[in-house]
């Protein structure tokens, strides 16, 4: 960054999650990631730029190694005059969610994460004034625990996220329940994907964001208040897939621009633009490979058909990576904790010992290499504990990250063109896909997983599971919409 010449004017609020908030320019394509904190929370501006450059080391030295070097973007941490911080920070604050400002944006060390702008992702071959659409997806765990640790038989039967659900309902964190099952998205099977990410669309909550031309056009700019509107998303859509724009207007046009949406988005997930390396993980796939709880497969049991067709996903594809870093969580949050309370027992005893452990860093080829040791048989050793401990962490945070998909109208001279293409069925479309938020999970967290853990569990068997059969309408209800989807899609 050039320090002179940093003007916050040239800046515009971006958007935030729970621990970062972005703001993008106005012309260049780039953006700059702040962390946030809770108000009072005092950190050094050394303690910042610390953190941040582990964030840049862990993508450098870890999530690259594991996801390929096409899609990951690590960017670089920047120091930004105080002043311009501080003005930026007063700018942007009237656009950011209510519910998100229980913590602030810091503007005291001046330390800042730069990286490309993947919403408008461009190649320099890429002609800067053509439009371009990004879609956002927040994908989750998309398996079923397969660790003998587990103790609550339902964690075989029902994903996380779909038993999540109904505790973020009764807290007030949605309004209502998401058909979408990471399951189905992350299962290669076509139908079971475009069920997947209709639901998405249905009720993005976070999970689903879309951008034109670097502007958010739909999912939830505010957390709690999510609005979709699909004849709105399909105006702006329709240059995209429909660039004649021959179509007339009205709900079928809506319609058969959302399915060329997700037709597109489908195939996109499926292709594999990684030209890097075979995966160094080989955890391979086991559990259950499909979700009791998803509305899906719930239609299909109905219809007499047990298992939905199993596809599996295209080794290389941006799903399968992320499904193979999710999968180092080996033990499960029942069989790691009592390893992290080892590794505390050995801390208090030998505190000093801390930094060589590789807790907080730094995140180089060593601490690589140690996450690539698969064993599940516990030797007593702190060394084990440690190594799923890392393991987890790193399962945890690609739990939680999201994929960037973004699409261009594709010139008809396609040498011109460096990116792969899709053809829709009205036009070709150029494409992109990155990985984003690979932030490290700390260390610290895992006793709020174990409860939490825990916590949606008990609240789904206890309440929801138990009333399962009183609820027959709804199901009806559920099943009817599938059926539409599995004929019409
Ligand atoms: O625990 P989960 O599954 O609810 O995930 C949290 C996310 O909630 P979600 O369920 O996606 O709505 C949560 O997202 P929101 O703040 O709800 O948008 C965060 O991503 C959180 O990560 P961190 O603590 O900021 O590092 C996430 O926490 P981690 O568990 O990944 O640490
Ligand atoms: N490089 C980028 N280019 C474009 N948009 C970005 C980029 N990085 C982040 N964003 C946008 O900013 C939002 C918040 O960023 P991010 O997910 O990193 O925040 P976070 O606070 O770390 O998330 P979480 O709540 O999961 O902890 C993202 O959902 C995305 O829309």
């Amino acid at each position: 960054m050039e320090e002179g010449k940093m003007d916050e004017n040239e800046w515009r609020y971006h958007g935030e999650g729970n621990k970062s908030l972005v703001v993008a320019h106005a012309q260049r394509c780039v953006v700059l990631r702040f962390l946030k904190f809770p108000p009072n929370r005092k950190k050094t501006s050394e303690e910042i730029f610390q953190h941040l450059q582990n964030i840049v080391d862990f993508g450098k030295n870890v999530m690259k190694e594991f996801f390929g070097e096409n899609y990951v973007h690590c960017g670089e941490v920047v120091q930004l005059p105080l002043e311009f911080v501080k003005q930026l920070c007063l700018k942007i604050q009237s656009e950011r969610p209510e519910s998100r400002c229980d913590k602030d944006l810091d503007t005291l060390s001046g330390y800042a994460m730069c990286l490309p702008n993947l919403t408008r992702l461009q190649t320099y071959r890429f002609a800067e004034h053509r439009p371009i659409l990004c879609v956002e997806i927040k994908p989750k765990c998309g398996f079923i625990p397969f660790s003998s640790y587990v103790t609550h038989e339902m964690k075989h039967k029902v994903c996380r996220y779909c038993m999540h659900q109904h505790l973020k309902v009764a807290t007030g964190k949605w309004k209502q329940i998401s058909k979408y099952c990471p399951l189905d998205l992350y299962s290669g099977n076509k139908q079971r994907m475009h069920f997947a990410l209709k639901s998405l669309l249905q009720e993005a909550q976070n999970n689903l964001k879309i951008f034109k031309n670097g502007e958010l056009i739909y999912g939830c700019g505010d957390a709690r208040s999510p609005v979709a509107d699909w004849r709105e998303l399909a105006h702006h859509l329709k240059p995209f897939f429909f660039p004649s724009n021959g179509l007339a207007s009205g709900p079928h046009c809506t319609r058969a621009v959302i399915r060329e949406l997700v037709h597109v988005i489908t195939r996109v997930l499926l292709s594999s633009s990684d030209k890097g390396r075979v995966g160094a993980l080989r955890p391979g796939l086991r559990g259950p490979r499909v979700c009791e709880a998803s509305p899906f497969s719930r239609s299909l049991q109905r219809q007499g058909k047990n298992t939905p067709e199993r596809s599996g996903l295209p080794k290389g594809c941006l799903l399968y990576k992320t499904l193979q870093v999710q999968m180092l969580d080996l033990l499960d949050i029942e069989g790691l904790y009592p390893l992290y309370n080892r590794i505390e027992r050995y801390l208090e005893e030998f505190p000093e010992q801390r930094k060589m452990l590789q807790i907080d860093g730094p995140y180089d080829e060593a601490f690589y290499q140690k996450l690539l040791d698969l064993s599940t048989e516990d030797d007593g050793t702190v060394a084990f504990a440690l190594t799923k401990v890392q393991q987890y962490r790193v399962a945890m945070t690609a739990k939680d990250c999201s994929i960037m998909i973004a699409l261009s109208p594709s010139l008809q001279d396609t040498s011109s063109d460096q990116r792969p293409v899709i053809p829709s069925s009205r036009s070709r479309l150029a494409f992109s896909v990155s990985v984003l938020d690979l932030d490290l999970k700390p260390y610290e967290s895992i006793p709020h997983q174990y409860k939490l853990d825990s916590k949606i569990v008990n609240y789904y068997s206890k309440t929801v599971h138990a009333k399962d059969d009183a609820v027959v309408p709804t199901r009806l209800k559920e099943s009817e919409d599938c059926m539409l989807v599995l004929h019409k899609v």
